[in-house]
């Protein structure tokens, strides 16, 4: 037995809610090994109980065929009184009174579509609505607004969003020259997705929708991190391959502790245009047994439609243009589910439900950590100091 060996064994232990090895990031410190008895010293970022709680379970799990006696020993951050000048669990954007955030496993299920005209269809019903296109990936949501290309005026030092069929509209896409932010990484999305929430001039809103970028990685997780959301949105295709991914996604509103209003199965089955008989291509109604597994619902089942695929690329959201087709009455229905799951949580305020970040403060950071334990102490009734008193 090789101190080597243990530290090779150690690469297979993630640090909890990360994809990263405690290796990886490199959190041991120190392995002593004196013939069965090895002492493991590990310098975490967080003070957490839990996170220290798993890691040794899953760190004693990993070295159990070792058959060694195992000491862990954990170096965490000092708990610090919280600095006045913290942002930490301040609504950065109190005049928005619900969040949601539509989220998929993987790219090009229809996020945008889905986005798209369900916030148009909660605009058709009354709710003041705002988009921010967070998918620095593929921002598509100007051009499915039909707002790509318009100038956006300034005011002060900010920005007015661009407006249509009644929704606000901000994108990445629209500040950012072409290709540049492909290359970002967790702190600097999240720092420009904090600005486009402080430095836009957001009107009073009941719901903004956040289109994420696709996938489930890091920099997802520290983007969900960063704004307070109300509600999380799973969006993906009727395929048990697409499912698989749709799985990670709700796995990450869990770990983040969002609710899940539900899931849109799209591109569930295929409405000929020509005689309107609906057919299955993909599958259909695959995503009831993933809601009831993640306790949840199936907003609705939304087919393939070349209507849809028009409107988008027009710009002409298929709910406002082609309200009594079964598709815009399929969005309608689903954002009614939607407004009455918010409005049923009207007492929560989105504060909250997430904690967030202070701009440039990357979740997976030593200092994102301790904010993160600081808001999780408050939230179970201490005073977020650490000092136990809860
Ligand atoms: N139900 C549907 N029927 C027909 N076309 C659809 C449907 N849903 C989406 N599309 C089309 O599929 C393409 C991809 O959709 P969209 O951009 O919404 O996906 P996405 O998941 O946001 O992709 P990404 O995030 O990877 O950019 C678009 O051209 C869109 O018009």
């Amino acid at each position: 037995m090789r101190i080597e060996d243990i530290k090779k064994a150690l690469e297979s232990v993630k640090y909890p809610n990360f994809s990263k090895s405690i290796v990886e990031f490199g959190f041991v410190k120190d392995i002593l090994l004196d013939d069965k008895n090895c002492t493991i010293l590990l310098d975490i970022t967080s003070t957490a109980k839990d996170v220290e709680e798993e890691l040794r379970k899953d760190i004693s799990a990993c070295l159990s065929s070792f058959g060694l006696n195992l000491t862990i020993n954990f170096n965490k951050p000092k708990e610090q009184t919280q600095q006045s000048n913290s942002v930490s669990g301040k609504n950065i954007a109190p005049q928005i009174k619900k969040i949601v955030m539509v989220s998929s496993g993987k790219g090009g299920v229809g996020k945008s579509t889905t986005t798209v005209n369900l916030a148009v269809a909660s605009a058709m019903q009354g709710k003041k609505v705002g988009i921010l296109d967070a998918d620095i990936y593929g921002p598509n949501i100007p051009r499915m607004m039909g707002v790509n290309g318009m100038e956006v005026e300034v005011l002060g030092n900010k920005a007015k969003p661009l407006n249509a069929y009644g929704v606000d509209v901000m994108s990445m896409g629209i500040l950012m020259k072409e290709g540049e932010a492909v290359i970002w990484r967790g702190a600097m999305i999240m720092k420009a997705i904090q600005q486009l929430l402080t430095d836009i001039l957001w009107e009073e809103l009941d719901i903004l929708f956040i289109d994420m970028p696709p996938g489930t990685g890091d920099a997802q997780l520290t983007l969900a991190q960063s704004v307070p959301v109300s509600v999380g949105i799973n969006v993906t295709t009727p395929q048990h391959v697409a499912l698989d991914d749709s799985r990670r996604s709700l796995d990450m509103f869990q770990k983040l502790h969002i609710p899940v209003a539900g899931i849109v199965e799209n591109m569930s089955g295929f409405i000929c245009p020509n005689c309107n008989t609906e057919s299955d291509i993909f599958g259909m109604g695959t995503c009831e047994d993933l809601a009831k597994e993640y306790n949840t619902q199936v907003l609705g089942n939304l087919p393939i439609e070349p209507a849809i695929r028009k409107g988008g690329d027009s710009g002409k959201p298929i709910v406002y243009f082609e309200p009594e087709s079964i598709t815009a009455k399929r969005y309608m229905i689903a954002a009614d589910k939607l407004i009455s799951i918010l409005d049923s949580q009207n007492e929560v305020s989105n504060a909250d439900i997430q904690p967030i970040m202070p701009a440039g403060v990357s979740a997976c950071s030593t200092e994102g950590q301790k904010i993160k334990a600081e808001h999780e102490a408050k939230k179970s009734g201490g005073c977020g100091t650490g000092c136990g008193c809860h």
